[in-house]
């Protein structure tokens, strides 16, 4: 009998996305070669620890000593996460090639000669604990290129979403919303549009105690408040072109306390945080891609049905769909996509689109601790 071919390095790859809504950690085994996800947990962080990497958005005290053991707290929570799945998929931890692993973004400030990018995670401790080649701080290179960094998707939407002979975005709804643009022509683009959860998750804990607004249901009893939308879009940030990214370091509670007049009804707020998320977003894409005849809505937000239903009132011209009905389940593309950057990495293959982010050119993504 004749003998085996060598077999060739595994495809499999797993992807550790943890964004900036905060609400835990994704993971996907994914497969490079099928580009299709094999399996997916999730996780939500300790409450403690999601209080403090919140905490560490903003300015305070003893940073580095914080940011230190907020960081081993995330690789030990992206460990047991890389064990939880493993079990589920029954799969041999030596068959995994690598993790890409994105961190906890807690400082996002692209641009200029101060410019850095702060995901927080304990790569080394990771690799430790979960043994295998981790593969992170994925956004610096694109930075110190003179990028914004992020978004990073958007060669990952081309790869799975893209379709011959029509203009298709694809709309990243999570603590900030982000749209990629994959043109007929096959040109690629993307940017950051603004909030998408992070205003409205924050207002509802604040209001009611509850993480997010399920489905917008509170949301929709509550009114639009036209002068507070008026404040809110008067942001500069929401006219500058792209590249452009965002992140909590703009849009915080206190971005939207200083907006708030006395005496607004809560419920009314959230109408309006809701609406401003659906109006940026639209926005964007009409001034960017005017024949865009497909939105495929991913992330958290594409599960709220009235945010889905304002987006698609406003974007007469598409069909706003979501990623599951493409095969991509809505919670596991932002991690899916980090996986497939592992797998550029390790294939040598540039991870950034310089279209999008602005970078001088393309460049090799992450930063490899080996196994
Ligand atoms: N059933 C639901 N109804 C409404 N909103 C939901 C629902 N499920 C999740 N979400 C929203 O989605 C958020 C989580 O989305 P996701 O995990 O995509 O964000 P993220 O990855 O942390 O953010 P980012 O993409 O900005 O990095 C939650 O915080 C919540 O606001
Ligand atoms: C700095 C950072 O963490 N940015 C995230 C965030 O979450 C959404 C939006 O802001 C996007 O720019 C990015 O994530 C996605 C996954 C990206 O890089 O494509």
């Amino acid at each position: 009998m004749a003998s085996p071919p060598l077999s060739k390095p595994s495809a499999l790859y797993i992807g550790l996305m943890s964004g900036t809504s905060l609400d835990g950690i994704d993971g996907v085994l994914f497969d490079a070669d099928a580009m299709a996800v094999i399996g997916h947990v999730h996780a939500p962080f300790a409450p403690a620890l999601r209080d403090e990497l919140l905490a560490l958005n903003a300015p305070g005290d003893n940073e580095l000593h914080r940011a230190a053991l907020a960081a081993n707290a995330v690789a030990r929570g992206y460990a047991d996460l890389v064990s939880q799945l493993l079990e589920a998929t029954r799969t041999p931890r030596a068959q995994v090639r690598a993790l890409g692993a994105h961190g906890q973004t807690v400082r996002h400030r692209p641009g200029g000669i101060e410019a850095y990018t702060t995901q927080l995670l304990n790569g080394a401790l990771l690799a430790e604990q979960a043994g295998m080649a981790v593969i992170c701080d994925l956004r610096s290179r694109d930075v110190a290129a003179g990028g914004q960094g992020a978004p990073l998707v958007p060669a990952f939407h081309r790869a799975v979403f893209g379709a011959a002979g029509r203009d298709v975005a694809v709309l990243n709804l999570g603590g900030i919303a982000n749209l990629s643009l994959l043109f007929a022509d096959g040109r690629t683009g993307g940017f950051d549009c603004g909030p998408a959860n992070c205003l409205m998750d924050g207002w509802i804990a604040r209001r009611r105690g509850l993480a997010y607004d399920a489905d917008g249901a509170w949301a929709a009893t509550g009114r639009l408040l036209p002068e507070l939308l008026a404040a809110l879009l008067a942001e500069p940030w929401f006219a500058l072109p792209p590249p452009k990214s965002t992140g909590r370091d703009l849009f915080h509670q206190h971005w939207l306390d200083a907006r708030l007049t006395p005496g607004l009804a809560p419920e009314d707020v959230q109408a309006t945080l809701l609406e401003l998320s659906a109006r940026c977003a639209a926005a964007a894409l009409r001034a960017q891609m005017p024949g865009a005849t497909r939105l495929i809505a991913c992330g958290g937000g594409a599960l709220n049905g009235a945010l889905m239903r304002r987006l698609a009132a406003l974007l007469p011209g598409a069909a706003v769909q979501t990623s599951a009905e493409h095969g991509l389940p809505v919670d596991q593309v932002e991690a899916a996509a980090f996986a497939w950057l592992a797998h550029r990495f390790v294939e040598r293959l540039p991870g950034n689109l310089p279209t999008v982010t602005g970078a001088a050119g393309p460049r090799l993504l992450g930063a490899l601790y080996p196994a």
